[in-house]
């Protein structure tokens, strides 16, 4: 029987195959994205972080799993500490203002996903933890996709950091304990359940092309 994680790797690949491959994505590796699709992109993107620091948090609030609860608290942590130490710096540099931050709102197709991310962790933490998993694999994924593609080049972009801090090690691991701490809460479960965390995977990789097509039509 193979693992719960390899398939939601299957159903998953065929959608972060393409997201590599998305404009914004790809432009992002040559160097060509316009700063404006950037910045907005940023702003929505600190909404997000915002909202998922949310959902881990009351996750940790509903885990009875010691080991589970220790995770989903470092989770919340790091994510929030790299949201006031590499988010909200970056916006700064990119000039974004608090102003603009407090008059911005959630992006329709964010606000869904999110959402969406929530309802499920509502339904059963189990749930939760499949779909948050897929935004943190999707990005160590295409990150790890794209720079194995463009090689040295992806050093010239002006964007080149955004690959390095999902290729570092640090992240594939973090990545790859939520892959190993999902794989162990599912051990005994039916096959109609597996099959429901799989849509729900597969669900949200629909969910995070929708999230990259919010900034191609950003204009200057
Ligand atoms: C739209 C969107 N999807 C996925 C991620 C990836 N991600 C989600 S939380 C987090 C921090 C620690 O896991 C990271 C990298 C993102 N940033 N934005």
């Amino acid at each position: 029987m193979s693992k719960l994680s390899e398939k939601l790797y299957e159903r998953a690949k065929p959608l972060w195959d393409k997201e590599s491959e998305n404009e914004f994505v790809a432009a992002m590796a040559e160097g060509t994205l316009e700063e404006e699709k950037y910045r907005a992109y940023m702003l929505q993107d600190y909404f997000y972080l915002i909202d998922y620091i949310d959902i881990l948090e009351w996750m940790h609030g509903q885990a009875e799993d010691n080991e589970v609860a220790e995770f989903l608290k470092n989770a919340a942590d790091s994510t929030r500490y790299e949201k006031d130490t590499v988010h909200i710096p970056n916006m700064k540099k990119l000039g974004i203002t608090d102003d603009e931050i407090s008059v911005a709102g959630k992006a329709p197709d964010s606000e869904e996903y999110l959402n969406y991310m929530m309802g499920k962790a509502r339904e059963s933490l189990v749930y939760g933890i499949t779909a948050l998993l897929q935004c943190s694999w999707s990005y160590a994924y295409i990150a790890k996709k794209v720079s194995d593609r463009y090689g040295d080049k992806l050093k010239s972009s002006p964007y080149s950091e955004w690959f390095s801090a999902y290729t570092s090690d640090e992240y594939q691991e973090a990545n790859q304990r939520w892959i190993d701490i999902l794989d162990r809460v599912v051990q005994d479960i039916s096959s109609a359940e597996e099959e429901k965390l799989c849509m729900i995977f597969e669900k949200c990789a629909h969910y995070e092309t929708r999230f990259w097509n919010i900034f191609i039509s950003v204009k200057p």
